[in-house]
């Protein structure tokens, strides 16, 4: 694996870029709250936008709502109460066909992974451009490079079970990666790879946000977190601070 990461830059990762304040937002959340069944509500009033072509971390303790936020914003879950606009559209509104339209404009990477086992990596990390409609030789160049990048270009005819958790992490990033998408939802992205693997991947995320994509990465990792000067969503008690 090491020697696929040769020919990667070890840099410090490059500068964010700078979003334009008034562009419409990719995800807009007003007064939002959230509970599970009849249980307690687990976000209260949150309020906030995430700009296009921006990136942010989404941080706080174990339990605190990270996940819940995400699904929020992948629409897998509705708000027990307020609105949550995205790409310009209120979620209530919107027919199943059509959030299905806005899910496809967003790349997940979900912290179990949701690889599909009978495929190939190669195969699980094309599907979204299959999806699209595109023909495997238009695309064969793009995936084999995206594989090469997370180290996994070796590895990308075998199936997913016999991938470690690090590995199957990596193949789960690409996948997200590979249609650029405008919005990059990624849930604890790092968490199965060591911290030289893990600076790679942030550097791989960047790139991403350079390209254009809003990019969302739930994290604990004050480490990783320490290394790019990003906006930070920081959950607790319920509630969403801001640190710009
Ligand atoms: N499907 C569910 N049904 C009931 N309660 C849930 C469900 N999913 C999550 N919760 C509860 O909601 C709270 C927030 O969970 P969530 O997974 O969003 O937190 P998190 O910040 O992502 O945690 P972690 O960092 O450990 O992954 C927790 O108290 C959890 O037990």
């Amino acid at each position: 694996m090491k020697d696929e990461f040769d020919d990667l830059d070890d840099d410090a990762p490059p500068p964010l870029l700078d979003t334009d304040a008034e562009d419409i937002p990719v995800v807009h959340f007003e007064n939002v709250g959230v509970r599970y069944g009849l249980g307690p509500e687990i976000l209260r009033d949150l309020t906030f936008s995430i700009g296009p072509r921006s990136f942010q971390f989404l941080t706080g303790p174990s339990g605190a709502g990270k996940t819940t936020l995400l699904r929020l914003m992948l629409m897998s879950i509705a708000p027990t109460r307020g609105l949550v606009t995205i790409f310009g559209e209120e979620v209530s509104r919107i027919d199943k066909e059509g959030l299905t339209g806005l899910r496809r404009r967003m790349g997940v990477v979900f912290q179990d992974f949701r690889l599909l086992d009978h495929l190939t990596l190669y195969e699980n990390v094309a599907l979204p451009l299959r999806v699209q409609g595109r023909e495997d030789a238009s695309y064969r160049a793009e995936v084999t490079e995206l594989l090469d990048w997370v180290g996994l270009g070796r590895r990308m005819h075998v199936m997913p079970p016999v991938l470690s958790g690090g590995e199957k992490q990596r193949a789960a990033i690409a996948r997200a990666l590979i249609t650029q998408p405008e919005l990059l939802l990624a849930d604890e992205p790092t968490g199965n790879v060591d911290p030289g693997l893990a600076r790679r991947l942030l550097r791989l995320f960047i790139e991403l946000n350079r390209l254009g994509t809003s990019v969302v990465i739930a994290t604990h990792d004050l480490t990783l977190m320490d290394l790019v000067d990003a906006r930070r969503l920081v959950l607790g008690d319920g509630h969403l601070l801001i640190d710009e």
